[in-house]
């Protein structure tokens, strides 16, 4: 299956990596480290795709509350305890690898594009295996203060360095947001921490495992 794309660019969180075992223990850490309850994971998941800022915001306002303070005292703890605890559970969706070789071997430019702090992002796609496979790599802090996603600024940056045409998979509506504000056709996963059904993102193409996503690029190619 042959396609147009020159370049396509992934989502981190909920799309190539399930890192909701680690994402999870780590902020109910920071928060029982805070005198705060823990959370469910369900919960969390719904306050990821947007970046550690909005995470802990939400958090925070759903332990009890608190202001710029507590949020600027629970940002380097959680920077740091993920940071030490990056990868004990977070591990690719199955059939991510092989998928990443199949469009590899056609010659087109694979990156990453997540609302991750860049220097957390990097540690867990080198303990993942999965740094190798990407030519570059644009975290939520890489272009600088209110360029994450659903901003289309970190898919236009990877347009400029891996060329295009592109193509986009991501779990969460501020992918979709951000692809399509680029002008990039995009693919939503079902697996990921979506709360809304993917169905509704309005993605060009929904897959429900990484074994769909060469005949779903393959669609959206013509
Ligand atoms: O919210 C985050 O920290 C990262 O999320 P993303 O990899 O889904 O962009
Ligand atoms: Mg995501």
């Amino acid at each position: 299956m042959s396609l147009r794309f020159q370049s396509i660019g992934f989502d981190l969180d909920g799309t190539l990596l399930d890192t909701s075992g680690d994402l999870a223990a780590t902020l109910n850490r920071v928060l029982a480290e805070d005198g705060r309850p823990p959370l469910p994971l369900a919960r969390i998941l719904g306050m990821v795709g947007r970046g550690v800022d909005v995470l802990l915001e939400q958090a925070v306002a759903a332990t009890g509350g608190g202001d710029a303070a507590v949020l600027a005292r629970l940002h380097p703890r959680f920077v740091a305890t993920y940071g030490a605890h990056i990868a004990e559970h977070s591990r690719p969706y199955p059939g991510v690898l092989d998928a990443l070789d199949a469009l590899a071997a056609q010659g087109i430019t694979l990156a990453v594009v997540t609302n991750k702090l860049e220097a957390l992002t990097l540690p867990l796609l080198e303990a993942t295996g999965l740094l190798p496979r990407f030519a570059t790599v644009i975290g939520g802090d890489t272009l600088g203060p209110g360029t994450a996603k659903p901003s289309p600024a970190p898919i236009l940056e990877m347009l400029r360095r891996c060329g295009g045409p592109a193509a986009f998979v991501g779990d969460s509506l501020y992918d979709v947001q951000a692809a399509q504000a680029a002008g990039v056709p995009v693919i939503a996963c079902s697996f990921g921490f979506s709360q809304a059904p993917v169905a509704t993102l309005g993605a060009d193409a929904v897959i429900d495992s990484f074994a769909e996503l060469i005949p779903a690029l393959a669609r959206i190619s013509v």
